[in-house]
């Protein structure tokens, strides 16, 4: 019997989806849970990650998923698109049904398309099974903050050249997503 842990699956180009991914860990280690982060870069690319590439089995045994991918003309980036396109055996299976999960993004303007990315990651998701959750207006900053952060998931305004870095109110809503997450997979196995 191993461990369980919440796979924090993300592919990042700039480094800015990354920030997120560990401020989401954060959250989720705050629980005392195990959170495992991934890269999912494309086959042929080398990646500059600190992190090893996803496996399906890395996605198959956890116990709950955030997932992260920069804004791409409004999408989800086609290494994550491709990895969830390589999991029909998962989906025939079922090994996904009823675990919890989140998303988050990373656009470089305001009203660039985080929501329509965040939306797009939930769609496979919601194909395996998964319960997704959001952020509940119940966390303050969402109503205050002036750049990411939203109810369908946590987000980034990362600028024009990527060099800003996650305001106080992304990080604080990253860190809740995740801790929201570890909670909710606790209840579910206790
Ligand atoms: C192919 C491509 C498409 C992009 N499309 C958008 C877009 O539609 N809207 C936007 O605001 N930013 C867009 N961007 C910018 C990235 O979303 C932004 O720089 C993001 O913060 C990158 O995250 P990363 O640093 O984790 O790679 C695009 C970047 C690339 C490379």
């Amino acid at each position: 019997m191993t461990t369980p842990y919440i796979l924090v699956l993300y592919h990042s180009r700039h480094g800015s989806v990354e920030q997120l991914a560990l401020q989401i860990r954060k959250g989720i280690e705050s629980t005392g849970l195990e959170a495992k982060v991934r890269s999912c870069e494309q086959a042929e690319r080398q990646s500059d990650s600190m992190y090893p590439q996803v496996t399906i089995e890395d996605l198959k045994n956890c116990a709950g998923l955030a997932m992260g991918s920069p804004c791409h003309f409004g999408m989800m980036a086609s290494p994550l698109k491709a990895f969830w396109e390589s999991t029909s055996t998962q989906w025939l299976s079922g090994d996904l049904i009823g675990k919890p999960a989140v998303v988050f993004s990373s656009s470089s303007s305001l009203h660039g398309g985080n929501e329509s990315t965040l939306l797009s990651m939930s769609l496979p998701l919601l194909h395996h099974g998964m319960m997704l959750l959001g952020i509940p207006y119940s966390e303050p900053e969402l109503h205050t903050t002036t750049s990411g952060g939203t109810p369908y998931g946590a987000t980034h305004v990362a600028g024009l050249n990527n060099d800003h870095d996650l305001t106080p109110h992304e990080k604080n809503l990253a860190f809740a997503l995740g801790k929201r997450l570890a909670q909710t997979v606790q209840l579910l196995n206790r």
